[in-house]
């Protein structure tokens, strides 16, 4: 491996949100370029709550696919929306139709989680269906308290809603999503058991500092939002360490150029376009490239039971300049980054 060429077995995004519609048809090929699949999160408007209703979603993912060259092969990996009301029954028709996983969104933690969980309790029967039957719960780690400091949510969300699940399920293999802080790190780290993280790229290049610079960025606005920086160094240095219990996933999540800046910003940054050149920018930071193909490409299929993808996609260092919009149906999205040069460019075979 030379400094300026990074080959890689090709990767997997373990967290992505790929809407629908116009807005499916415009992202879709970015990810396809740079993955061979997706964990795709199911918070459409509605939800995506039943295994009929996943696959006629996956059918529009694979209709939106470019037809020839890369991404052509793409495959979605689908997931359910667990509510108040899944029925343990889901579980198996979920199973039957090839969904992977159950998504948990505390009921208004993030983007369209109105119909989320209020109390887990009220899931119990369903999530030991999941944990008999090998489903996989994906959780956004955040409380929704309105009195916990929003920058102490996913910490809080550990004592009280994770250690208690992992308790009373200890054989339901769980991944705590798009992690933030140095106590969601370790918690991963140290646990006993089936729980691995998933890190965004973002997460790992900035901390809150971005969000303010020079006025407020609406495009560095995400949740869970940006930590400080010894929260950035810690996930850095999960990331980094070479343990399979850490693996990409970017949480690529597209909103219309006017719906981010905008008084009420939406939340969610768009890396779809980056991804690849992103993370090597944060592990290169790190002095860890070499830590990259495991963290892309292999820890994530390992935990999801899953074969390592064949074929390779390599970086090359060299500059480019990231478009400042990009088209996005009958609006723009702004890609984070956007209008800057990066330093590694993806190069597909
Ligand atoms: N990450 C975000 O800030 N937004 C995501 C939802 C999510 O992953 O929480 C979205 O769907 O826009
Ligand atoms: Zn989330
Ligand atoms: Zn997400």
């Amino acid at each position: 491996m030379s400094a300026d060429l990074l080959t890689l077995t090709r990767p997997d995004d373990w967290h992505l949100h790929l809407r629908d519609g116009a807005a499916l048809a415009a992202v879709l090929p970015d990810t396809a370029r740079q993955f061979a699949r997706a964990i795709v999160m199911p918070n459409l408007k509605p939800p995506v709550t039943t295994a009929a209703q996943a696959l006629a979603y996956r059918e529009r993912i694979l209709a939106a696919r470019p037809t020839i060259g890369p991404g052509a092969d793409f495959e979605p990996l689908m997931v359910l929306y667990l509510t108040d009301n899944t029925p343990p029954e889901e579980v198996q028709r979920a199973k039957a139709a090839g969904v992977l996983a159950f998504k948990l969104y505390p009921a208004g933690a993030t983007t369209n989680s109105d119909a989320g969980v209020t109390d887990l309790r009220k899931c119990h029967a369903t999530l030991e269906a999941m944990q008999r039957e090998g489903l996989l719960l994906l959780i956004h780690g955040e409380v929704t308290d309105g009195d916990i400091d929003l920058f102490d949510r996913e910490a809080v969300f550990i004592d009280r809603v994770l250690q208690p699940l992992r308790r009373d399920f200890p054989a339901l293999k769980i991944v705590f999503e798009h992690i933030t802080t140095r106590e969601a790190a370790h918690y991963v780290r140290d646990a006993e058991g089936p729980i691995a993280a998933t890190v965004t790229a973002h997460h790992l290049l900035y901390n809150r500092n971005a969000i303010f610079q020079g006025g407020l960025r609406p495009h560095y606005y995400c949740l869970p939002v940006l930590k400080r920086e010894t929260h950035r160094l810690a996930l850095v240095e999960a990331a980094t360490s070479g343990s399979p219990r850490f693996f990409l996933g970017t949480d690529s999540a597209p909103h219309a150029a006017p719906l981010k800046e905008h008084a009420a910003a939406c939340a969610g940054c768009y890396t779809a376009l980056s991804a690849l050149e992103l993370y090597a920018e944060a592990f290169e930071a790190a002095g860890a490239l070499d830590k990259l193909e495991g963290f892309a490409s292999l820890h994530g299929p390992a935990f999801y039971g899953l074969p390592v993808n064949t074929g390779t996609v390599t970086l090359r260092r060299e500059p480019w300049a990231l478009p400042e919009t990009l088209p996005f149906g009958e609006t723009v999205l702004k890609p984070l980054r956007g209008g800057e040069t990066l330093a590694w460019r993806l190069q597909v075979d």
